[in-house]
């Protein structure tokens, strides 16, 4: 009898806190075995050796801007550096769907190849790009749809009450494919406005039965009030699980007996909570990262994303979810490796979560997607010597990357 054939065996890799080498056997788009030499005997249509290496279940990206992502180098075209606003608004105006399509295009296969499976894409929708950046992003995520999934999130950056034109292009967005839709209730004229748009958001995700991915809270600012009534209305709604409130960094600036009463809403409410470390450092205000820390004691399901990436907002970032572990590593105040293990399940378990699904693991049953690193554990690849990697996407190898460094000769080491 013929050997059985797999489609995938990834021999010799290292499962995390675990001693010893397994193999993974793929068969379509499952793991069908996870264990020290279950690949012995398998011939299989592609096999990666991965001499010790650590795999892992790919990870899940919740808060990006592909739309806007690679347009930094056009601000100098369009000015206005001391006015976010008003520069992403002369930045938007010039977009077109095949600009954003190759852009966006280009942000999802970097993220592929950085070991991203999953990722969550705000995409603007106002009266400025009305649906060209929507369907650029929709047309690229087609393009990439074997590399990763992408849940489109429909954004009304310039405002709901502000922006006349939103409401209805979201509807048409919602209508024609957007996964989420998202709000930033605090960008209106007024404290009746943002409450307003609040509940237009959750209108929206009522009338066509998706979830909430919103910007809530943004800046440092005490306030800004936003996050308790998002957990009552999400609490009322029986909402748990399917709202996302991102940024919430006004929560650093309550007072701490507020902070305690809405963080105890936001936990009975069952809203995730995804930080944007590079919020400490970007922008023309501090924006933090909110209370990650007392959010976690209280139950909240904690995570952190990308956010902005070569844009108006931000003008760095390469998608690797190691650094992104490392920024929020240390915008937790983390000092010990104990604390990878926390920032890793914040980009995997706790991502997976807050959009609706589940991370996965290395094990028969569970689907293939995955990482196979050349490093063989989770600290060395956080500190940034991940070295080579591999990416699995419905057993499929579809993406990764190299690493190689050089040095000149050396002389001798001395006696
Ligand atoms: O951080 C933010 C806030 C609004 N819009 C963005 O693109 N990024």
């Amino acid at each position: 009898m013929s050997a059985p054939l797999a489609d995938l065996v990834i021999a010799g890799a290292r499962l995390h806190g675990h001693d010893g080498l397994v193999d993974v056997v793929v068969e379509g788009e499952t793991i069908a075995a996870a264990g020290p030499r279950a690949g012995d005997g398998r011939v299989a249509v592609r096999r990666i050796e991965a001499r010790g290496g650590l795999v892992t279940p790919s990870f899940v990206e919740p808060h990006t801007h592909p739309d806007k992502s690679f347009s930094r180098s056009r601000i100098g075209e369009v000015g206005f550096a001391d006015d976010l606003m008003r520069r992403q608004v002369a930045l938007k105006a010039g977009f077109t769907v095949a600009d954003v399509e190759e852009r966006a295009t280009r942000f999802f296969t970097l993220a592929a190849a950085q070991g991203i499976g999953l990722l969550r894409a705000q995409v603007d929708i106002d009266s400025i790009t009305r649906l060209v950046s929507f369907e650029g992003v929709m047309r690229a995520r087609e393009r990439c749809r074997d590399l990763l999934d992408v849940h489109v999130t429909a954004f009304p950056q310039e405002g709901l009450m502000k922006d006349a034109a939103a409401l209805d292009l979201l509807r048409v967005a919602l209508r024609d494919g957007a996964d989420c839709v998202s709000g930033w209730p605090n960008n209106e004229n007024s404290k009746e406005d943002e409450l307003a748009h609040l509940d237009l958001v959750f209108e929206l995700s009522q009338e066509f039965g998706v979830p909430i991915d919103a910007n809530i809270d943004y800046f440092t600012d005490p306030t800004e009030r936003m996050l308790e009534p998002m957990a009552e209305r999400t609490l009322a709604l029986g909402m748990g699980g399917r709202v996302s409130a991102n940024h919430v960094g006004a929560l650093e600036t309550y007072a701490d007996a507020d902070a305690a009463r809405v963080i105890a809403k936001v936990a009975e409410a069952g809203v995730s909570v995804t930080i944007c470390p590079t919020n400490l450092s970007s922008g023309t205000r501090y924006r933090g990262v909110s209370r990650p820390h007392e959010l976690r004691a209280a139950g909240v399901n904690v995570t952190a994303g990308t956010g902005n990436f070569h844009d108006n907002w931000e003008s760095f970032g390469n998608l690797d979810p190691a650094d992104l572990a490392r920024l929020a590593y240390h915008a937790l105040g983390l000092s010990h490796v104990e604390g990878v293990d926390l920032v890793w399940e914040m980009l995997t378990v706790n991502a997976a979560r807050a959009l609706g699904t589940a991370a996965g693991s290395v094990a028969a049953g569970q689907p293939a997607d995955l990482v196979v690193f050349e490093a063989a554990d989770r600290t060395t690849i956080v500190r940034g010597f991940g070295g080579a990697r591999t990416t699995v996407k419905r057993g499929r190898v579809v993406a990764g990357r190299t690493a190689s460094s050089w040095v000149a000769d050396l002389p001798a080491a001395s006696a």
